[in-house]
């Protein structure tokens, strides 16, 4: 089969292995992984011909940017040498806005995005916001490339985008940290540790499934499991009371919101 556009990837951490493995579960394509410290897992499949890794720079038809915030002015003078005329340039970076993407990489054709590690098995969410004008082919490029990760949404105003990063961006922490949680709380009521740990991942995970299969709000499940007068009542009446949860959450969500914008700052 005739290789699909040449495709490079810059960076091929956590979240570029992500995508990587959903790219080659699909269509046949050309793809290139630029990483200086490759995983075992990216050299095997570069040994295998699956992919080519750190070649030298050509323009690509699509540059994918996977590195840190931080990393970006650096790597925007290395990522610079594969844009050209053809190509669009698609980041998963927190913070850093399309213009400052153009200015760096000196493109107009630049998408920004904000998937979340669950589309590592294809149950993520991704956002994308994209600069006024841009042309049809390369939304519908950056919806095809990251929907291996699961649900994508966009284009959407780039001013949602500190929101969507606070929200779905970091929100698996959040769960993940729920079911720590949950399950130290358990261990306090004097459960063993094994059991308490075990308890508590299948609660989140059966949860987490129910909301999916039933497509009931969340809301309507709790109200579901609180018996009135009960134990989740019991239990609810301090997790909702002022400074419970709500209140919470909506700290840590502008925590990490204002966070994304100070990056944004930090890549000017
Ligand atoms: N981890 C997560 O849950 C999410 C991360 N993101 C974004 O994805 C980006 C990457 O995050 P992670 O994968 O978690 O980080 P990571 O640290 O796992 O991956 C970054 C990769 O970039 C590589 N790198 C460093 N310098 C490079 C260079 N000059 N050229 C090419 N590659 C270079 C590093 O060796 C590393 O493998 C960040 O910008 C982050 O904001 C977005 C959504 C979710
Ligand atoms: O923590 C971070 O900055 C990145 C962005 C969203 C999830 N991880």
């Amino acid at each position: 089969m005739k290789p699909a556009a040449s495709l490079t990837l810059v960076g091929a951490g956590r979240m570029g292995s992500a995508l990587l493995h959903g790219w080659l579960k699909g269509p046949e394509r050309e793809i290139s992984v630029i990483e200086p410290s490759p995983r075992p897992e990216i050299r095997a499949l570069a040994e295998e011909g699956r992919i080519q890794l750190n070649p030298a720079p050509s323009e690509s038809s699509i540059i994918v940017l996977a590195v840190k915030p931080q990393q970006f002015a650096a790597v925007s003078e290395q990522a610079k040498a594969f844009v050209g005329p053809k190509s669009v340039a698609i980041s998963i970076m927190a913070g850093v806005r399309l213009a400052q993407l153009s200015r760096r990489l000196g493109t107009e054709r630049v998408i920004r995005s904000m998937p979340n590690t669950p589309g590592a098995i294809g149950q993520g969410v991704t956002v994308f916001t994209a600069p006024e004008g841009a042309k049809r082919t390369d939304l519908s490029a950056a919806r095809e490339l990251l929907a291996p990760l699961g649900e994508v949404h966009g284009p959407v105003d780039e001013a949602m985008m500190s929101a969507v990063t606070a929200l779905s961006g970091s929100g698996p922490a959040y769960i993940f940290l729920l079911a720590e949680v949950m399950a130290e709380a358990g261990v306090a009521q004097g459960l063993p540790r094994d059991l308490a740990l075990s308890l508590a991942r299948r609660t989140v995970e059966g949860a987490a499934a129910l909301m999916g299969e039933s497509g009931d709000s969340p809301e309507a499940l709790r109200k579901a499991v609180t018996s009135p007068g009960g134990t989740t009542q019991a239990a609810l009446d301090i997790l909702m009371d002022t400074g419970g949860m709500p209140a919470l959450f909506r700290n840590a969500l502008s925590a990490a919101a204002n966070r994304d914008r100070q990056l944004s700052q930090e890549a000017d």
